[in-house]
């Protein structure tokens, strides 16, 4: 194949021919599968994966082949070569992660590098309006660990009644029960006062801590939430709800990504064969049988083929799995025939697409310095060092998230002790990295349109703030997820559908009250919390602070927090719009599993970090079980 000036394949709209003298050459030629580029300055700083024992190249065939190396796909790989008679490739897109990813503070930088999926939602008209060009931003990792490498670390699992309600639909073996098996599996529980909850596990991989920087924000966040009758509790215990402080995926400080946690510490194993740089563009299908066989990918620019003799596992997150799906030829009939993609079955792939979104903008001022986390004080050579040496100070803030509340508005009408809104606690707020010296980073990480925020925030940039941002835990819109073309290389197209419902417009408007009253509490008001008048060229015809103001400000300043789901939906037989069966097997095609966040059919009250690596645990399970 040809390749551009960028390093990409240039390829006509079809896919690409098979060239039988192009595999054999390139499968013979094994410096392209050890040697990592030569280009990437920053290599001495990743983690490496070469393939074990001194390979050269993969095998041509393994038990299961595994797409994605992210929050579900590393703990699958990990569990399924727990057998040394079972043989896994894992392959991944992205490169290993590195010294630079491991640090919690520069989390939002992260999402305009090497290590992201650029995509951006389709452009709606009423939301995102402050955004450059009016679109919204949905990084995706891409490396070994996936979106793990560059999230936010928080640690949460969703409510009881939410699973349970998952598992009335018809998905068996989903309850609270069952999965909160599964999550404490994975766990490795380093939270004080934490040591003998009946509900958090001792002895995983997945080391779950407190963070071990704060500021008295925090407190004032828990102070005010019991004022207002929110106890401090574990949130993620599933007794009640109630806020608590922030409990991370960290170890020592530094950030535990799914590969650090269940790809690292195997890599020496000879049957777990990790491939980063690879990018697989196809699910092999025979059209007979329906039986998926292997994978097609590309790596250094060839192409090549892979055999699994058991099963094919799509764990590429929730946009490029059901991207793929439909590029081998599963997915909507009519779509599919529009793209020229030769149909194999009729699923509604992409179909339901739920996220959770927030609104960074509730700003308030506080009349003491060296209260909130300000960037251009914090780096500083001693806080480096410090992080290096002892894992703690400034550095160590996972992107100056400090602790979560659940609370059920009064527009609620769920008739179960579910909340509605999330309320995340920052110790800071979007300005918190501002000024002349500052990197911005929070603000371009979520591709906020920089006049819109100069007019907006300007005169408060870079001092002493507070914002909790309120996540919309269970939108009744619902987005939808196509193909733009058939190259396995263009991004699909992304409807987020934001705020389409009126209700999920009154949540939003009922939680950010709620915010104004713990901010009007005396832990709020001994440091002078006021609220910022912040002034949106969309809004200029309306007053401030009344429901059509914040309004316009939500759809203004409409950030999705990246828990896009459901995309390749899990439900029993008689759901028209699922896509997994209850043990993820795609419905129509043997041999072929989708285990990511994409399955998860429901909104719930959990980023989505957690449930992914619990999907992979629970899903090796499974297929332990199928062929065992
Ligand atoms: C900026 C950001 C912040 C977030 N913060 C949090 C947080 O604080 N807490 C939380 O719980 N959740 C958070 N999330 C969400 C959470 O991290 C993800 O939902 C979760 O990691 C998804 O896991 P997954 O296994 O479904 O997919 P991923 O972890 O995304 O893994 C998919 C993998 O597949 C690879 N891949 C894709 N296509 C191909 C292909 N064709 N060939 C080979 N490989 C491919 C990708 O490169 C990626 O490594 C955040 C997300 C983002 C983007």
């Amino acid at each position: 194949q040809k390749v551009n000036k960028n390093g990409k394949i240039k390829r006509p709209n079809q896919s690409f021919p098979q060239t039988p003298l192009m595999t054999m050459l390139a499968q013979t030629i094994a410096p392209n599968f050890v040697q990592q580029d030569p280009t990437d300055l920053f290599d001495i700083l990743r983690d490496k994966y070469p393939l074990p024992n001194g390979l050269q190249s993969p095998f041509s065939e393994y038990d299961y082949v595994i797409v994605g190396a992210g929050s579900a796909g590393s703990v699958l790989a990990a569990r399924l070569t727990e057998d040394p008679n079972v043989t896994v490739l894992l392959l991944e897109a992205g490169r290993p992660e590195s010294l630079i990813t491991d640090v919690p503070s520069i989390a939002p930088y992260f999402q305009r590098t090497e290590y992201t999926w650029p995509y951006y939602m389709e452009k709606q008209p009423d939301v995102c309006l402050g955004m450059i060009n009016n679109r919204c931003y949905w990084p995706r990792g891409r490396a070994v660990g996936g979106t793990s490498v560059i999230n936010y670390m928080i640690y949460t699992r969703g409510r009881p009644e939410e699973w349970d309600r998952i598992a009335a639909d018809g998905n068996y073996g989903w309850s609270y029960a069952d999965v909160l098996n599964y999550y404490m599996k994975s766990e490795k529980n380093n939270m004080r006062g934490y040591e003998n909850s009946p509900y958090r596990g001792k002895s995983g991989e997945l080391n779950v801590e407190f963070v071990s920087f704060r500021t008295p924000l925090i407190d004032a966040f828990l102070e005010a939430g019991r004022i207002l009758g929110h106890p401090t509790i574990d949130y993620n215990s599933p007794e009640q709800l109630g806020f608590g402080y922030l409990q991370a995926t960290v170890t020592a400080g530094k950030r535990m990504s799914a590969a650090k946690a269940f790809l690292h510490p195997n890599k020496r194993r000879l049957n777990l064969h990790i491939l980063p740089m690879s990018t697989a563009t196809k699910v092999l299908i025979d059209p007979q049988t329906k039986i998926a066989n292997g994978v097609e990918y590309v790596r250094n620019r060839l192409r090549f083929e892979v055999k699994a003799r058991r099963e094919v596992i799509l764990s590429a997150g929730p946009i490029a799995s059901p991207q793929l799906l439909m590029l081998s030829g599963v997915g909507p009939k009519k779509h599919l025939q529009r793209h020229g993609i030769p149909v194999i079955e009729n699923l509604p792939v992409g179909f339901t697409l739920y996220d959770h979104i927030t609104f960074p903008g509730l700003v308030f001022t506080l009349n003491e310095t060296n209260l909130s986390i300000i960037e251009s004080k914090e780096a500083t050579l001693d806080n480096i060092i410090q992080w290096l040496q002892f894992g703690d100070g400034p550095v160590a803030t996972t992107g100056a998230a400090e602790g979560i509340g659940y609370i059920k508005t009064p527009v609620s009408n769920d008739p179960d002790n579910v909340p509605d809104m999330e309320l995340i606690s920052i110790g800071g707020s979007l300005v918190s990295d501002g000024g002349p010296l500052g990197s911005k980073a929070t603000r371009r990480g979520m591709m906020i349109n920089e006049q819109v925020f100069d007019g907006a925030y300007g005169s408060v940039d870079n001092t002493n703030t507070w914002t909790a941002f309120p996540m919309l835990l269970h939108p009744k819109s619902v987005g939808r997820l196509e193909l733009k073309n058939n190259n396995p290389f263009s991004h699909p197209r992304m409807y987020g559908n934001y705020l389409s419902e009126s209700s999920d417009v009154a949540t939003f408007i009922a939680a950010i009250r709620h915010i104004q009253a713990l901010a009007a509490t005396e832990p709020f008001q001994k440091y002078g919390a006021r609220i910022h008048r912040a002034q949106y060229p969309a809004c200029r015809n309306t007053t401030f602070d009344s429901d059509e103001y914040w309004e316009c400000a939500v759809r203004t300043f409409t950030a999705t927090l990246h828990h896009q789901i459901a995309t390749c939906r899990m439900g029993p037989d008689n759901d028209p719009l699922a896509v997994v069966d209850p043990e993820l097997r795609v419905y129509g095609i043997g041999r072929l599993r989708v285990v990511d966040s994409s399955i998860i059919p429901r909104t719930v009250s959990a980023h989505t970090n957690a449930p992914a690596i619990m999907i992979g645990e629970k899903a090796a399970d499974m297929i332990k079980r199928t062929w065992s």
